[in-house]
């Protein structure tokens, strides 16, 4: 039997990174009994954006009961489709030599499928995400993507030609560690997390985050990813519009350099990448356009392996290290000085580089700790934004007043 069949989304690309000739497309099997089920890929499935463009091509189901393409039906434009794809697939396996456990897609097909008009759910282990990061970084490419259609990257590459300039976030936190001798504070407008839920009910951005400059913060950072964190891009722009003059980081999970172009025309000062998400060359790439439009990157790590790869990357300034586990979410500021002990810190001190202690911080003691460990920085947000009045929280947290 054979026969002609319209199939959506139900194929999968054998084809492999590696491959140079024209990828062959391959459909799973079809049973006569098919259930929804069967529609578990063997393979990797395309990008979304890969997918949703292709065009659905006619299926040949043979005798087994397996569907195949012919390659005379794959159109040029879907053939470059597919190459786009496998140069994504390569890029994972970058990242995967790296040590980089986030997965910038689900290895299999995101959950969500369609056949004909209908629509539904279908979950396995390869398209549940490994952890919170990984399900933020999953969820964040598709936003990205809706908000680079929306405005494109020469529309904010006008805007930033008009506006104005950006303030120096890394001599702003030199100049408090001089003037305090103690770490300069990076004060964070957090309303929620997915670990400790919504931090504080009564949340005005701008009233918290002049009452963190009042306070003594030598920089701000804001978090603008909705979803998980209940922050905005509006909240960056209303600060920096209300006059407030402490530099101001940007506090995104950052997949695309478009981000950080947003970023600037928001109102940013510096930007987060996250060693954890990103390979090398990203990094590499992102910090460089970062210093092309007056931005200070601060390039976050978890652990021994992140800490070496950022290392090994020219012009780095600014390191956080985060005590948080993505994982498990279980916060240990000893993870600062671990990161610190020995050659890495003796080479992080030579080459000048500014290193922040970031997450888990709530008394003078633990403040205390990790300036002991050799942190010039401080990025705290929980223990200030639920305190009534955060400037207090801010002496409180230093045991002293430093405004
Ligand atoms: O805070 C979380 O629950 C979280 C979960 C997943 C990814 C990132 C997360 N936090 C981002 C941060 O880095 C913290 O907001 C920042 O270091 C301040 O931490 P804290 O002082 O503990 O609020």
């Amino acid at each position: 039997m054979e026969a002609v069949v319209p199939l959506r989304t139900t194929f999968t690309a054998t084809a492999t990174a590696a491959s140079t000739a024209r990828p062959r497309l391959s459909f799973q099997p079809l049973a006569k009994n098919f259930a929804f089920s069967r529609l578990i890929p063997a393979g990797i499935s395309m990008t979304d954006r890969a997918r949703s463009s292709l065009q659905c091509p006619p299926v040949r189901v043979q005798q087994d009961g397996s569907a195949v393409v012919s390659e005379d039906t794959i159109s040029e434009e879907d053939a470059l489709k597919i190459k786009e794809w496998e140069v994504e697939r390569l890029q994972d396996e970058i990242a995967a030599s790296q040590g980089i456990r986030i997965r910038r897609r689900p290895p299999t097909r995101p959950p969500l499928h369609y056949v004909g008009p209908f629509e539904f759910q279908v979950e396995n282990e390869g398209n549940t995400p490994c952890n919170i990061l990984e399900e933020i970084i999953w969820y964040k490419d598709k936003e990205v993507l809706q908000m680079k259609e929306r405005t494109p990257l020469s529309a904010l590459k006008k805007a930033i030609s008009s506006a104005p300039p950006t303030r120096d976030f890394l001599g702003a936190l030199r100049r408090s560690y001089s003037r305090t001798g103690l770490p300069g504070l990076i004060a964070e407008v957090k309303k929620a997390s997915p670990s400790r839920g919504l931090l504080r009910e009564d949340f005005n951005p701008v009233k918290i985050a002049k009452a963190y400059e009042k306070g003594g913060a030598a920089c701000l950072s804001v978090l603008t990813d909705e979803k998980y964190f209940q922050g905005s891009f509006e909240n960056l722009e209303a600060i920096r519009n209300a006059g407030v003059e402490c530099p101001l980081l940007c506090k995104e999970f950052v997949v695309d350099a478009w981000q950080i172009y947003y970023a600037r025309i928001k109102g940013a000062d510096a930007i987060l990448l996250i060693a954890a998400v990103l390979p090398d060359l990203d990094i590499m790439y992102m910090t460089k356009i970062c210093k092309l439009l007056g931005l200070t990157a601060l390039v976050e790590v978890h652990d021994e392996r992140e800490m070496d790869r950022v290392l090994g990357i020219d012009g780095i300034e600014l390191i956080g290290i985060n005590n948080r586990d993505l994982g498990t979410f279980k916060v240990d500021i000893s993870n600062t000085k671990n990161l610190l002990e020995g050659e890495r810190g003796k080479r992080i001190h030579e080459e000048g580089i500014i290193v922040v202690g970031e997450s888990g911080l709530f008394t003078p003691a633990d403040v205390a700790y990790v300036q002991e460990a050799g942190v010039k920085a401080v990025l705290v947000g929980e223990s200030l934004v639920k305190q009534m009045d955060p400037a207090k929280g801010i002496s409180e947290l230093f045991g002293k007043d430093i405004s």
